[in-house]
């Protein structure tokens, strides 16, 4: 037990940078770091907010115990009068999907979002009181990325003032949204709103569906759970529910109406904001999604690395601290690392594109508040095309960091299993991960066209102003250290983006009419949107080292990141390179002994980039992840907390092993 500590120690020591001031590059500031730090401690010190195991819990159980603590989280938050930043800290911390998230997340920006000021001022205290609980209803049972197909209908009744608002068939009922199940007493509804016999399409409206006397369902509301999820703990915590409406009446001001409205006589009325404003709490929250993605490869990464660090297998017999011959450290193969370092390295990366990202929201924000929506597009295809890339790439990486673990890793002990399950949808909600790819290369075609009209392109499309030199360029890497030359990486990112994006634009031309082209060649314009988003990633890394960075050592082992993130990328996409001939093969071969020297570099600093990310064991959830590395005290304590012994001799051991091996035995004495 003392030897698997002291082996952790002796990983830490040997870093090459400061730890401390790296906690707080990861947490964006020192003011983000100490309150996260704070609440951190808070959480893991609360018995009240202990982890049990969430695997053995019924259904039931799992949901009243994330009732529970939803309710503990919101009385803390109220005894300790933590400021809103606090709070969401909080709610973090505590990691148990509840209703909150929705409420929080999604419910209150719609309103903010989509809602008049009027609006607004009845129903945000509402909702930041907590005397409403609110979900998101959009998703349908035969409707999910086509919103404009959404079937819902709210008709407005002018004689009463009112929109009805009803289900009109089986695959109009909204399915999916979470806290809806059994929770939320109100609904932002998404329905197509009809008004003198026309159809408008889809709007928001504010429904009450339960009344906040006794939680009955409202007369016409028929709502329910939709049943259990995959994994055993995960988003099982969450209600996630079915909704119907027999012409449920609600008053013609809960129609969200900031981007139209209808008047008292019936009359549709848009106001000068964009009708996609009505799709901003999509923006928000995927924005969100992206940094949500960089916790959760963090979390696995941290988890596979610190284990990593303490498994071994094979090898030449090495000797300890103490001179004892021990086996070789899983973490020191070759494949290991490859596997490895490039998931640390984009945990990082993906960490401040998420960064980014948020600033380009805040700045969203304040320009669509000055009138200004001209960002609004580029916001739209950045943040979905970021949560499309960063989360394929994060469920993708907790499950290699599963397999790292070997065996034990498919322990729910080890944590991994149920962060899979809980972060593997967000490949689907807030948009499915292909939807959104094609969202983005809508974007990178209509930009391409507009640059033969003169149309300056800015923000992430702004290298395509330099079309005609990023078309013909020459990747001028001679030796493997070129690779380190940050213009070098940039320009083979953008040769192999703007040259994928260009091909697709030519071959839509092929095509009888765009639609049937964009149909066609759907898989190709989801290649060119995955290399632009991923120079976004690659470009804000760059960009992030070039600020200035404190701490010893620090920037170099970004820099090593940076260029393990980059170079793994060429290497797995290398068809993309040497096809569209931004990079000759010997330049590719360089690349991968670029690769190979910049995992030996970051080597002996893996255990202190995890330790970065400063994670209590809390929140790790994880006997494999454990700071101090004990693990196999810790593996053998939890095996004896199953349910399975409780008793030496099983539950049906006296119904049917007992009779079988008796009814054996008597055939072999016959
Ligand atoms: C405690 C705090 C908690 C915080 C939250 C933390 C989150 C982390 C974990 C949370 C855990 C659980 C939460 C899960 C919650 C899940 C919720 C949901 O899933 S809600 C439902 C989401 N649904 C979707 O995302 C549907 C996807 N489909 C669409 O978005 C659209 O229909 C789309 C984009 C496919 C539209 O296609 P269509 O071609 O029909 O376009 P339109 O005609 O509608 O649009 C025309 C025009 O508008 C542009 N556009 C589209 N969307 C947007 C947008 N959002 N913003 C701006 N502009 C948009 C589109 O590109 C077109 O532009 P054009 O110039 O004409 O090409
Ligand atoms: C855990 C979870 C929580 C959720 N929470 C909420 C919530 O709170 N509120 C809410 O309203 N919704 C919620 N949803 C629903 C979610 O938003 C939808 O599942 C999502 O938008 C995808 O829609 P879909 O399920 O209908 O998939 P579909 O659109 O049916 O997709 C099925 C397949 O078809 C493909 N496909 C679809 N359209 C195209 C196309 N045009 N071109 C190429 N391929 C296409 C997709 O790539 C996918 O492979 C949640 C979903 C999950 C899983």
């Amino acid at each position: 037990m003392e030897r698997i500590m002291d082996h952790l120690a002796h990983e830490r020591s040997k870093a090459q940078f400061s730890v401390e001031e790296m906690k707080i590059i990861w947490a964006g500031s020192l003011h983000a770091f100490q309150v996260s730090d704070r609440i951190a401690r808070l959480v893991a010190s609360d018995p009240g907010f202990r982890k049990d195991n969430r695997a053995v819990l019924s259904r039931k159980e799992l949901f009243k115990s994330a009732l529970r603590k939803a309710a503990y989280v919101w009385k803390r938050i109220n005894e300790l009068a933590l400021s809103e930043e606090e709070a969401s800290w909080l709610r973090f911390y505590v990691d148990e999907l509840a209703y909150a998230y929705i409420h929080w997340g999604m419910f209150v920006p719609a309103i903010k979002g989509s809602a008049t000021e009027e609006q607004q001022q009845k129903w945000l205290p509402l909702a930041n009181n907590m005397q409403i609980i609110g979900t998101y209803a959009q998703t349908e049972l035969g409707h999910g990325s086509n919103v404009r197909g959404l079937e819902t209908t709210a008709t407005f009744d002018q004689e009463t003032d009112e929109f009805i608002i009803h289900s009109p068939t089986l695959t109009s009922s909204k399915w999916w949204p979470g806290g809806l199940g059994k929770v939320a007493t109100h609904a932002v509804v998404y329905a197509r709103l009809i008004t003198d016999g026309q159809d408008y399409g889809v709007h928001g409206f504010l429904v009450q569906i339960r009344s906040l006397d006794d939680h009955f369902p409202l007369p016409g509301v028929t709502v329910g759970d939709i049943g259990m999820k995959f994994g055993s703990g995960a988003f099982n915590s969450i209600d996630n529910g079915f909704l119907r409406f027999n012409h449920v009446r609600i008053p013609r001001n809960q129609m969200l109406m900031k981007v139209s409205r209808v008047t008292r006589q019936g009359k549709y009325v848009e106001s000068n904001v964009p009708k996609q404003l009505l799709y901003g709490a999509m923006v928000y929250v995927r924005q969100i999604i992206v940094a949500d993605a960089s916790i959760a490869l963090s979390r696995a990464v941290c988890i596979a690395t610190r284990y990593s660090a303490v498994r071994r297998q094979f090898g030449p017999p090495h000797e300890d601290e103490n001179g004892k011959g021990v086996e070789t450290q899983v973490i020191d193969y070759k494949t290991q690392q490859s596997r490895l370092f490039p998931l640390l390295a984009s945990a990082y990366a993906f960490r401040f594109v998420g960064e980014w990202l948020k600033w380009l929201y805040t700045d969203l924000i304040q320009k669509l508040e000055a009138n200004d929506f001209s960002t609004l597009p580029e916001a739209h295809a950045c943040t979905a095309g970021l949560k499309s890339l960063t989360t394929s790439a994060a469920a993708d990486g907790i499950k290699e960091c599963w397999k790292l673990c070997g065996g034990h890793g498919y322990l729910s002990s080890s944590g991994l299993p149920e962060l899979y399950a809980a972060f593997v949808p967000a490949c689907t909600y807030e948009g499915d991960n292909i939807v959104l790819l094609l969202q983005v290369s809508r974007f990178l075609m209509k930009t391409i066209s507009q640059l033969q009209t003169g149309k300056k392109p800015i923000g992430t499309t702004a290298y395509m102003a330099h079309v005609e030199h990023l078309i013909q360029c020459r990747c001028t890497v001679q030796k493997a250290e070129d690779w380190l030359n940050p213009s070098v990486i940039l320009e083979a990112f953008e040769a192999r983006a703007i040259r994928l994006s260009v091909a697709c634009a030519e071959n839509l031309t092929k095509f009888a009419t765009p639609l049937q082209g964009f149909s066609e060649l759907s898989p190709d314009l989801v290649e060119a949107a995955v290399a632009h988003c991923q120079l976004i990633v690659v470009s804000k890394f760059i960009e992030k080292l070039q600020q200035n960075i404190e701490g010893n050592g620090v920037k170099q082992q970004l820099e090593t990141l940076c260029n393990i993130y980059c170079l793994n990328l060429i290497h797995k996409h290398l068809g993309d390179f040497l096809s569209t001939g931004s990079i000759s093969p010997k330049q590719a071969s360089l690349a991968s002994d670029q690769l190979r020297s910049r995992y030996s570099k970051l080597r002996s600093n893996v255990i202190a980039l995890v330790d970065a990310f400063n994670y209590t064991d809390h929140f790790l959830g994880s006997v494999l992840g454990r700071y101090d590395g004990n693990v196999y005290p810790k593996l053998y304590e939890e095996a004896w907390k199953d349910p399975l012994n409780d008793s030496i001799v099983p539950d049906g051991y006296h119904e049917y092993i007992q009779p079988l091996l008796k009814q054996q035995l008597q055939n072999a004495r016959l």
